[in-house]
């Protein structure tokens, strides 16, 4: 391209800004296989650490015998929690304000907690050691139903809290409770909930899964010495946090601790909390004087870290004859497994359940959570959504279909009515959230007309009528999920995770010859924000994204931030991203004008350069620019182009979409076929199309999984049930189907650029079309709720229970 020449449009194209379908600069790199994972991290003299774990859900531990395994040639170390008790390690601190053992400390709470932690010079002398680790275990009873957690004799999990009746979160009411949250308006519910026409009740659970990234969890620890310094790779979603908290356990000065997160292959909330596999790398390489790695297998991933959900939600809701929600209330027990490491917002111990109003204007709710300890591994950090909200969603859009059937109302319809409107933003909930901005019913009158789903409830009409008279076995169900979400966290005021507050940044240095680089706070776990933060920079600078770098993930030069998880890169670093690039173009302008030898006022900004005001033919270029700016800038200026912006969000993003599930039912075997899937998203302004459809098309398979047979489920000794690949549900192109993606733009107008996050949206509305079509195919015969997975095996149970299987 001829920049002298060429019009606006193309020097527009060249850019490759946002609203450009542009590639993955990443793939170039991955699909060569020269991605750097923290597995691929090799240094001298590294040794590698493993695990003993306990077979029990629930046992004292009487003796650890070493002997055996550090017999084993190889073996450096052997490490149980008595010897992390001098450094004040054998306990670390969880994002949740609990403690949580790094190694057993006289007792073990879930199958598969950490022992000990074998040291050696390669991983299979370490794992064959660890085998010869003698623990002497005494079994203690096992609690693992969460609704007989609170039961008066129900066994002491947590005997380091004996006697605590306060916790993080308020007063505790019995030894296995963790806290209550209450949210909204109780009196008032409760009389909306007795004076109502119709009330619907139902317990709805959402089963405990796991997100399961193709990478497990794992790091590089290396301590060295001589200078004090110690570095750390790992699969962490939130670098800096690592490093702070690494420092405030360890005490090691934070400016002596460099936390790297290399390429990371998926997080999904999973690599957000800290395990004692880091722990107990660090502490290894110190005591050793080498680096050490941990990399966990796929048993232990599934086993050991975070799980996500296991909700069990009653929830009642009320509305006149005619269908107009009157109030909503939800009870919520939540199992968390045997020690509170969820990753809230300080404030949120239920993160933002209360956003379970969904996309009705509904006038009064109330909403209580009882927090739970079990046998069960510690997490319900995340799964392609954070902050409980694909729970709330879930139970909104269940509700919401109970309720229809009830009224015997359309579940479209009863949407249509209840929607907040669109006149009604920005718009405070009932449980307190301001939504920024909402179109629901275009997004829905436009999903319904391109399903054309008049015609499917006409058909699905005359499906049951042929079942009736035994010309089909097959069933057929239509399932709406209408979300809204909430993503961006966000406010400081509001939001914290140990002390730090919410914002994040990015920080932009624009070389002498025009192109430049951009460091965030952020982390991609492979949603490219190489590509897509170039792009919002792009069309702020006027610097082709192809010439710009971006880089997250090492502390030692990245700003601080507090990474990426709860879809929070596009709300709140990519805000920050826009902010830096107005302070570089604010000062671009000045050297312009200097250069064009006008007043400041009297250029404007066009696409990739500045123009004075009426004489298209006066311009400097941005890359012109730049080079001023390192040798010819306005008198008293400082050189250099650069900007810093720290971003605390006014508010958070309010994403929402439609989404409608056709499926049809096998009665006899339980095969249940997806037929259609359409997804309609609005987040905002859309940076990458290309980007956004392949984060819907990920989210949805992930929903299929959740919905249609994920689950970590325990026997009642406290045995994972399936923790393996074999028994744990992940989707391939097999199963997937084809997923038909649109959209509509309703811009935050708090956001710079008026985008929201997108990368959860769908699997918070994928879960609940899934779930409500299955539902739906058996809605006719009386059903109201039945659980997930929708398994064919369950699938076949609900059938078998209405009395319709051969
Ligand atoms: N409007 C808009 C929005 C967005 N975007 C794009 O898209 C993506 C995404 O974004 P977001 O939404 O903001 O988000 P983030 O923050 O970045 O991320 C996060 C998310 O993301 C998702 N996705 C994904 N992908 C991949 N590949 N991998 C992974 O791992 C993952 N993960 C998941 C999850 S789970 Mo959590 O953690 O649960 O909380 S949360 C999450 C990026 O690239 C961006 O740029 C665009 O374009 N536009
Ligand atoms: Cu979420």
């Amino acid at each position: 391209m001829n920049a002298e020449v060429a019009s606006v449009e193309e020097r527009k194209q060249n850019l490759k800004g946002m609203g450009t379908a542009r590639r993955r600069v990443e793939d170039v790199r991955f699909v060569q296989g020269k991605g750097n994972y923290v597995d691929d991290i090799k240094l001298p003299g590294m040794l590698f650490g493993d695990f003993v774990r306990s077979p029990y859900a629930h046992a004292r531990i009487k003796s650890v015998n070493k002997e055996a395994a550090l017999a084993v040639p190889g073996v450096k170390a052997v490490l149980t929690a008595d010897d992390l008790k001098p450094v004040n390690l054998a306990w670390m601190p969880t994002l949740a304000g609990d403690v949580q053992m790094v190694l057993a400390d006289g007792k073990v709470l879930f199958q598969g907690q950490e022992v000990a932690f074998v040291v050696a010079e390669d991983r299979y002398a370490a794992s064959d050691a660890a085998e010869l680790v003698e623990v002497d275990y005494e079994e203690l009873p096992v609690l693992v139903d969460p609704f007989k957690a609170m039961d008066p004799g129900a066994p002491v999990l947590r005997e380091d809290l004996d006697g605590k009746t306060e916790g993080a979160h308020g007063p505790r009411r019995h030894h296995n409770h963790i806290f209550t949250w209450e949210v909204g308006d109780k009196d008032a519910t409760d009389r909306a909930l007795s004076e109502a026409e119709v009330v619907a009740k139902e317990l709805i659970t959402y089963q405990r899964v796991h997100p399961c990234p193709l990478e497990t969890a794992g790091c590089v620890a290396s301590m060295d010495k001589v200078n004090g310094q110690l570095t750390l790779w790992g699969t962490f979603q939130a670098p800096h946090a690592v490093r702070t908290v690494a420092s405030l356990i360890s005490t090691i000065p934070e400016h002596k601790i460099r936390v790297i997160s290399p390429d990371i292959g998926g997080g999904f909330g999973n690599k957000v909390g800290v395990y004692p596999g880091y722990i107990c790398a660090v502490v290894a390489s110190i005591v050793l004087g080498v680096p050490v790695k941990w990399i966990e297998d796929r048993i232990e991933n599934l086993q050991s870290t975070a799980f996500a959900r296991d909700y069990h939600m009653t929830g009642e809701i009320s509305a006149t004859r005619d269908g107009r929600i009157t109030g909503l209330k939800c009870h919520v027990l939540a199992d968390h497994g045997g020690f509170d490491a969820c990753a809230d917002p300080t404030k949120f111990p239920a993160g933002f359940f209360n956003i379970c109003t969904g996309s009705y204007d509904i006038p009064v709710a109330h909403v209580s959570v009882d927090g739970v300890y079990t046998n069960k591994a510690p997490g319900g950090v995340a799964y392609r959504c954070s902050f409980r909200v694909t729970e709330a969603s879930y139970f909104i859009e269940r509700m919401i279909d109970v309720l229809a059937r009830k009224l015997e109302m359309d579940p479209a319809e009863l949407r249509m009515k209840n929607f907040i409107g669109k006149e009604q933003f920005p718009y405070t909930s009932a449980l307190g959230w301001e939504y920024d901005s909402g179109d629901y019913h275009t997004a829905m009158e436009k999903a319904l007309e391109t399903v054309s789903y008049k015609a499917l409830r006409d058909e699905q009409k005359a499906n049951r009528e042929a079942f009736a008279r035994s010309e089909t076995r097959s069933l057929m169900g239509v399932g709406i999920g209408f979300f809204t979400e909430i993503v961006g966290a966000g406010p400081i005021k509001n939001c914290d995770i140990l002390g730090l507050g919410m914002f994040d940044s990015c920080e932009i240095r624009v070389h002498p010859t025009g192109s430049a680089i951009a460091r965030l706070g952020t982390i991609s776990q492979g949603q490219g924000h190489a590509t897509t933060f170039a792009q919002i920079l792009a069309s702020e600078i006027g610097i082709p994204a192809d010439q710009i770098t971006v880089e997250e993930g090492d502390t030692d030069t990245a700003p601080y931030g507090l990474g990426t998880y709860g879809s929070r890169s596009t709300p709140v670093a990519g805000a920050a991203t826009a902010m830096a690039g107005r302070k570089i173009k604010a000062k671009a302008q000045m050297i312009a004008a200097y250069l064009l030898e006008v007043h400041d006022d009297d250029v404007e900004f066009e696409v990739d350069r500045f123009v004075v005001k009426g004489a298209p033919e006066r311009f400097k270029t941005m890359a012109e620019v730049a080079f001023a700016a390192y040798n010819n800038v306005p008198p008293g200026m400082e050189p250099g182009l650069e900007a810093v912006s720290y971003y605390d969000p006014p508010n958070m993003t309010y994403p929402f979409g439609a989404y409608i599930c056709v499926v049809d039912i096998d009665v006899d075997t339980g095969v249940t076929d997806i037929r259609r899937f359409y997804a309609l998203d609005d987040c905002g302004t859309r940076i990458n199309p290309m980007i956004i459809e392949g984060q819907v098309h990920g989210g949805l398979t992930e929903a299929l999984a959740i919905a249609m047979g994920q689950e970590i489920s325990y026997d009642e000794m406290g045995n994972v049930k399936g923790a393996s690949l074999m028994d744990f549900f992940l989707p391939t192109a097999v199963e997937t189907p084809v997923w038909e993606t649109d959209f509509t733009v309703t811009p935050s107008p708090h956001h710079p650029i008026g985008a929201k996050g997108v990368g959860e949206s769908p699997n918070v509305g994928g879960v609940s079309a899934f779930s409500n079509a299955v539902n739906d195919a058996f809605a006719h015969l009386g059903l109201t709720h039945t659980q997930m997975p929708h398994d064919h095996w369950r699938v076949w149970k609900t059938a078998e229970r209405l009395g319709v299987t051969a």
